[in-house]
C-alpha cells in the first residue's frame, strides 16, 4: 500500500489504518472474485493499486467533489472509480450502478463484508436509470470512467446531476478532439465544460485530464433517449 500512501501525500488526501485496510481487504476480494467472474484484466497487485485505486482517487481533493454529498459513478465495472472515492469520503453517499448485474452483486456482497456503509448500488443501464424519479437530477456529482465516448457519456451522466451539481468524466490524454467534438451534446444535456483538471503524481505515468462539467440548465425530458440509441447516434 506504499504507492497507494505516497498518492494520498501527494494529493493531499488524509486517510486512516481503517481506509488502508478497506483498500487491501476490497483488492483480494476482487482479485478472489475475479477467478470466477470476469472484473479486471489487471491482476497484479502494484498494478491494481496504481490503475485502479490511485487512478480512481485522482479527483480526490477537487473542491467540485470535495464539497458533493450525493455521488453516482456510472458504469462502475468492478467498482471504480467509486469505490476508493466511497472509502476516503466515508461522510459522502455513493450510488453506484452498472448495467450488468453480475458485477453489481459482486460490489454490494464486497462492500458489505468490507463495512462500507455509503455505498449502495443499482443494476440498470443507464438510459433507463436515468429517467428514474427517485434518480433523475438527484446528485450533486457524477463520476465516470472508461465507459463511453464524452457526447455518449454525456448523454448517460448529466440526466442524473442536479442544477448546479458537476459531472467528472475521467479521460485518457490526447482526447482533445473527442471532447471537441462533444461539446455540443454537452450543452443539449444542459452542461458546461467548464475546466479540465489534469492531475500528474510524479513516479506514477497516469497522466489523466478530468473534465469538470458544470450542470447549468436541466436536462429535458427527452434526454436519455431510449437504451442504445445514445451509443449508436451519438448526439452531435
Ligand atoms: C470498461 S468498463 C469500466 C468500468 C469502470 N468504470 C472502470 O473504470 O474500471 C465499462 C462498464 O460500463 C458499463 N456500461 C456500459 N454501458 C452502460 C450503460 N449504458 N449503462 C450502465 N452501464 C454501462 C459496462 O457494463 C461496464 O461494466
Amino acid at each position: 500500500m506504499k504507492l497507494l500512501t505516497d498518492a494520498m501525500h501527494h494529493l493531499q488526501i488524509q486517510y486512516t489504518d481503517e481506509m488502508l485496510e478497506q483498500f487491501q481487504k476490497y483488492m483480494d476480494f476482487i482479485l478472489e472474485w475475479n477467478e470466477k467472474v470476469n472484473l479486471t484484466a489487471i491482476t497484479d497487485k502494484e498494478e491494481f493499486v496504481k490503475k485502479h485505486f490511485v487512478d480512481s482517487i485522482l479527483c480526490g481533493g477537487i473542491p467540485q467533489v470535495s464539497k458533493a454529498n450525493k455521488i453516482i459513478d456510472v458504469g462502475t465495472g468492478a467498482g471504480f472509480p467509486g469505490v476508493p472515492l466511497a472509502i476516503i469520503y466515508p461522510e459522502k453517499e455513493f450510488l453506484l450502478m452498472d448495467s450488468l448485474n453480475k458485477r453489481i452483486k459482486i460490489i454490494k456482497e464486497i462492500t458489505d463484508e468490507i463495512q462500507l456503509k455509503n455505498i449502495s448500488v443499482r443494476h440498470g443501464r443507464a438510459e433507463d436509470l436515468g429517467r428514474e424519479k427517485d434518480l433523475r437530477e438527484c446528485f450533486d456529482l457524477c463520476v465516470s470512467r472508461a465507459v463511453a465516448n464524452l457526447a455518449v457519456l454525456s448523454e448517460y451522466c448529466l440526466p442524473f446531476v442536479k442544477v448546479g451539481g458537476w459531472f467528472a468524466a475521467y479521460k485518457s490524454a490526447g482526447a482533445e478532439e473527442e471532447i471537441k467534438n462533444s461539446l455540443k451534446a454537452i450543452t443539449m444535456l444542459g452542461g458546461k465544460l467548464q475546466q479540465t483538471q489534469t492531475q500528474n503524481i510524479p513516479g506514477f505515468d497516469l497522466e489523466h485530464p478530468i473534465l469538470l462539467i458544470e450542470k447549468v440548465n436541466k436536462t429535458l425530458a427527452k434526454y436519455p433517449r431510449k437504451a442504445g440509441t445514445p451509443a449508436k447516434e451519438p448526439l452531435k
